[in-house]
């Protein structure tokens, strides 16, 4: 390793495609807001070793211009298990008319394989998984790893809410950062849901908050569209980089700042065996609370179908 410096946080991102490329690229612009007071130092490792370092010296380019003392540079998956902070994109992208079922078990097994090659992690490390299916991706890591539960999160319906509340803004007039709405559980465009009882505006109910004609003509459509607008991006551009490039940098930024910021990630939940996505206060110990979400029965009944799914996912990965 490079000689340390008690202010350098250090980021590994494992598999740098489109999404792992993007997150860089997020994290070198956002480095002073992700470092907080200390400088910022990228670990890529990719088994395509190739593209590795084409995205090295690309990336390089960038933080050269961006002059903040940001260091770019190719390592390994030992390197990465010794990180602050470590983001699993590596997969195999699924192509559109794949099955769900061949894209998983291609991940699955990339995803044990890169988090078995990491280990033993550095004791405070925080793993951030973000290839899909993120709940089953992020529940195997976390068996994998032996991180302790807080410390083990993945991306989950962080996009999608972001997504949620800004499609809903430009309905209703009213900044994405004063509604508060999540999309939760598991994700994937038929399992989320959108926790409608408990949103908010300005802490009144949104059926109090807004014309139920309003409320009730929008709610299928945002729901429609925060669900599959992934699909329709990846339709014409073949990934959806960028959002998910900026989800990345944010969370590293609450994790590395300790700055419990709550967002919806995807974190194990004892109630339901396996890990889905509920707000949770984000810090330097990755998930340092989880938000209780009064769901309704039917929300509730809801997350415990898909949640059933994953732990029954998961018993078939662990009897090989
Ligand atoms: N959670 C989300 O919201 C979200 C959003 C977008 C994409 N994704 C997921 O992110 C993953 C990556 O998507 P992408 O578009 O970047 O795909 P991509 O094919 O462009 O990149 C994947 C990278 O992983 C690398 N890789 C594969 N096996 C590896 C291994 N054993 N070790 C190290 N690297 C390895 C590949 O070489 C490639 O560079 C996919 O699983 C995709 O579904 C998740």
């Amino acid at each position: 390793m490079a000689t340390t410096n008690t202010t350098t946080r250090r980021i590994a991102i494992v598999g740098v495609g489109q999404v792992g490329g993007a997150a860089a690229y997020a994290l070198i612009l956002g480095s002073t807001t992700v470092a907080a007071a200390g400088e910022l130092e990228l670990l890529l490792v990719d088994n395509n070793i190739a593209l590795r370092d084409a995205q090295v010296r690309d990336l390089a380019d960038v933080a050269f211009i961006i002059n903040r003392g940001t260091r770019v540079r190719a390592a390994t998956y030992r390197e990465a298990g010794q990180c602050d902070l470590i983001v699993v994109t590596a997969g195999s992208r699924q192509t559109l008319g794949q099955s769900n079922l061949d894209s998983a078990s291609r991940n699955i097994s990339i995803v044990r394989n890169v988090v078995d090659a990491m280990a033993p992690f550095r004791s405070d490390a925080v793993l951030l998984v973000v290839s899909n299916p993120v709940d089953l991706l992020t529940t195997l890591a976390l068996e994998v790893s032996q991180l302790p539960l807080s410390q083990v999160l993945g991306s989950g319906t962080f996009l999608e809410s972001a997504r949620l509340r800004g499609l809903m803004a430009e309905q209703i007039g009213i900044a994405p950062n004063s509604i508060d709405i999540y999309a939760l559980g598991v994700h994937t465009p038929s399992t989320q849901l959108t926790a409608w009882s408990t949103a908010t505006v300005a802490g009144v109910p949104l059926s109090q908050s807004i014309p139920s004609s309003t409320l009730v003509g929008m709610q299928p459509v945002l729901e429609r569209d925060t669900a599959h607008l992934s699909e329709v991006i990846v339709r014409a551009k073949g990934a959806t980089p960028f959002g998910i490039g900026a989800v990345v940098s944010s969370i590293c930024a609450s994790v590395l700042g300790d700055r419990r910021n709550v967002r919806a990630v995807t974190h194990f939940q004892p109630e339901y065996g396996c890990c889905l996505s509920m707000p949770a206060v984000l810090g330097r110990e990755g998930i340092a609370k989880t938000i209780e979400v009064p769901l309704s029965e039917e929300e509730r009944r809801k997350v415990e179908e898909s949640a059933k799914m994953v732990r029954g996912m998961m018993e078939g990965i662990r009897q090989g």
